[in-house]
């Protein structure tokens, strides 16, 4: 089997924190400029890569001194802030002996969530790229508050990658690749060299946060894989310590764990409602109106509504539930929740007397929904 890395043109690659600083011992400087002369390398074959580097806070943290990872959120961001600078100054020394620039992109949820600043991002992106700069991607940790966090860099590494609609998201880890348990402690597991990304069982064979300095551990790694393939792109999860890693997977060497997209990608909208990590309230329908949904690819109206939970405005986000709880669907929603409670069960006839006025007969059009079981 070839990589799967062999043909792709556009190319998101995600360094850990626990490779990038050696197990929380500062910056590996040595494993940093190897990583940067493959990049060189591979944007001299024509290549784009973007590159999504963890390591602020871990990089702050030996900076500071301390002995061991804080508690506390401000010292968090504290240390993200100080160690970030010794992130982007070791790859903007490394890139520049390539004759390459890089740039630093800090991003956050709210960011990938508001539809303009979104594009925004994404034209940046892709001007950085056409200029042959390598962007430099983390999370903005120092202003992230738990509502704007994304929460681990796996997660950010599928939202660029969607984002930009890259081809394949390298993860570099501190493992081979996905093992069928944690290798950690269940020394006798085996590696897995392909699947099918989304397959469920991969999210049992990854247990929760692995080594003492990464977040996500290898659970963040497969759902990053089910996301990115909502665009099409097919995820490698492998060690950032194999020599020429990412040169042998783009010359076609099968390394690590590859799992592959096989859906059709969604249009670039539509991705953009299934990245929403935080979604504000929710509208739960009855079986009939799941059906319409999914057998007839129908909007959402109304009278198929059964609840409305949370509290959100006119054009927000919000997660289509069955009886059972299950997200079938998200979309943006054409009325308020206070307006959709006075609305849900009610044929469409019936809004204007209802609210006083009507929008729109859809709560939901079927051209702002999107699938998702
Ligand atoms: N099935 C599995 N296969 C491989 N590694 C696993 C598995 N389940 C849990 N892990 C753990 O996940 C860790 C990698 O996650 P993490 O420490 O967050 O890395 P990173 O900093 O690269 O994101 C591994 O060191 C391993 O202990
Ligand atoms: N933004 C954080 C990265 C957090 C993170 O996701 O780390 P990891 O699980 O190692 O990819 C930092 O730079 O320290």
């Amino acid at each position: 089997m070839h990589s799967v890395v062999r043909h792709a043109r556009r190319i998101v690659v995600k360094v850990g924190s626990s490779l990038v600083t050696a197990e929380g011992r500062g910056l590996d400087h040595a494993a940093l400029s190897r990583w940067a002369g493959q990049i060189a390398a591979l944007t001299a074959q024509g290549r784009e890569v973007v590159l999504v580097s963890s390591g602020a806070i871990a990089e702050g943290i030996a900076r500071l001194g301390w002995k061991k990872r804080p508690k506390a959120i401000n010292e968090l961001q504290a240390a993200a802030a100080v160690g970030q600078m010794g992130l982007v100054q070791a790859y903007e020394s490394i890139f520049r002996s390539h004759d390459l620039h890089a740039a630093q992109v800090l991003l956050t949820h709210e960011d990938l969530a508001d539809r303009t600043r979104y594009l925004n991002a994404r034209i940046t992106l892709r001007t950085l790229l056409g200029l042959n700069v390598v962007p430099i991607i983390n999370e903005n940790d120092t202003v992230a508050t738990d509502e704007i966090r994304l929460g681990d860099n796996d997660t950010l590494g599928a939202l660029v990658t969607n984002l930009i609609e890259a081809d394949c998201l390298i993860i570099l880890t501190d493992q081979s690749g996905l093992y069928t348990a944690d290798p950690r402690k269940v020394p006798d597991a085996t590696l897995v060299m392909d699947a099918h990304a989304g397959d469920p069982e991969l999210e049992r064979m990854a247990g929760g946060a692995g080594s003492s300095v990464g977040t996500g551990g290898m659970l963040t790694k497969i759902l990053a894989a089910k996301r990115a393939a909502r665009s099409g792109a097919h995820t490698v999860i492998c060690s950032g310590r194999e020599e020429n890693v990412l040169l042998r997977l783009a010359a076609g060497e099968a390394i690590g764990s590859q799992l592959v997209a096989r859906q059709a990608p969604l249009d670039a909208r539509r991705q953009w409602l299934a990245d929403h990590l935080q979604l504000r309230g929710s509208v739960v329908l009855d079986d009939g109106a799941v059906r319409a949904l999914r057998e007839d690819g129908k909007s959402l109206l109304p009278v198929g509504v059964k609840g409305v939970l949370g509290e959100f405005a006119r054009g927000e986000v919000v997660a289509v539930v069955d009886t059972d709880g299950s997200e079938i669907a998200r979309g943006l929603v054409n009325y308020s929740a206070s307006e959709a409670r006075r609305i849900a069960g009610k044929p469409s006839s019936a809004i204007e007397a209802a609210l006083g006025y009507m929008d729109e007969p859809e709560l939901i059009h079927r051209d702002n929904l999107v699938m998702l079981a």
